[in-house]
């Protein structure tokens, strides 16, 4: 089986090349069992500039909680068919910050709940000569009774009606 992370890639930093007026937002995250707080992440993240990229976690690195159910390449399907993603990628195994140094965004779109401290991030950033604003989106507001807006609540849902 092709692992599309490489061509996806290389696609990309080839659009980028000569790079245009454009502003390029990168978001990331597990995304495993999409819910409409992923989409009120996209779309936040969306608006933040011109187009979007996002990165999707390799299981190794989702180590803060439960390993995804769902496999990286079938979570980035799903990301990358929502209509305000222009692509998505598969994450690196190793170094976290190698997709961001190819990509070279103007801004990193952090989740309203991300773990990942924004003043760290801006440190690696700068020591690797990667010029590019760290912003948080915020945490979907819920629009009607009984919305799912966490991959462990759908999980914990599952197990108590079906398990
Ligand atoms: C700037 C940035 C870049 C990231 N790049 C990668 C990556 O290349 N590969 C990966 O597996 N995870 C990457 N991650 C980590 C995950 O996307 C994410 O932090 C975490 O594992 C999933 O957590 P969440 O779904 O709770 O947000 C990155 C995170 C940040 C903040
Ligand atoms: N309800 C929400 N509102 C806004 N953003 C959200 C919401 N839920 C998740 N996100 C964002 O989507 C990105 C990916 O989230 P993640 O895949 O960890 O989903 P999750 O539902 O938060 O998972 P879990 O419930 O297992 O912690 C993160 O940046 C996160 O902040």
């Amino acid at each position: 089986m092709t692992d599309t992370r490489d061509t996806d890639r290389t696609a990309r930093i080839r659009g980028r090349e000569g790079r245009s007026d454009e502003t390029l937002v990168v978001a990331q995250g597990t995304f495993d069992l999409l819910h409409p707080g992923h989409v009120h992440y996209l779309e936040q993240a969306r608006a933040m500039g011109d187009e979007l990229v996002v990165i999707v976690a390799r299981p190794t690195n989702v180590d803060h909680k439960e390993a995804p159910i769902c496999a990286a390449r079938q979570r980035r399907e799903l990301v990358a068919a929502l209509e305000v993603v222009d692509e998505a990628i598969l994450g690196d195994r190793e170094d976290i910050f190698r997709p961001i140094e190819e990509l070279d965004p103007d801004v990193i779109a952090l989740g309203h709940d991300q773990h990942h401290d924004p003043g760290a991030i801006e440190a690696e950033l700068e020591s690797r000569g990667i010029d590019c604003t760290v912003e948080r989106a915020s945490g979907r507001e819920p629009k009607y009774n009984d919305e799912l807006l966490s991959t462990r609540l759908i999980v914990e849902r599952i197990l108590r009606r079906r398990g």
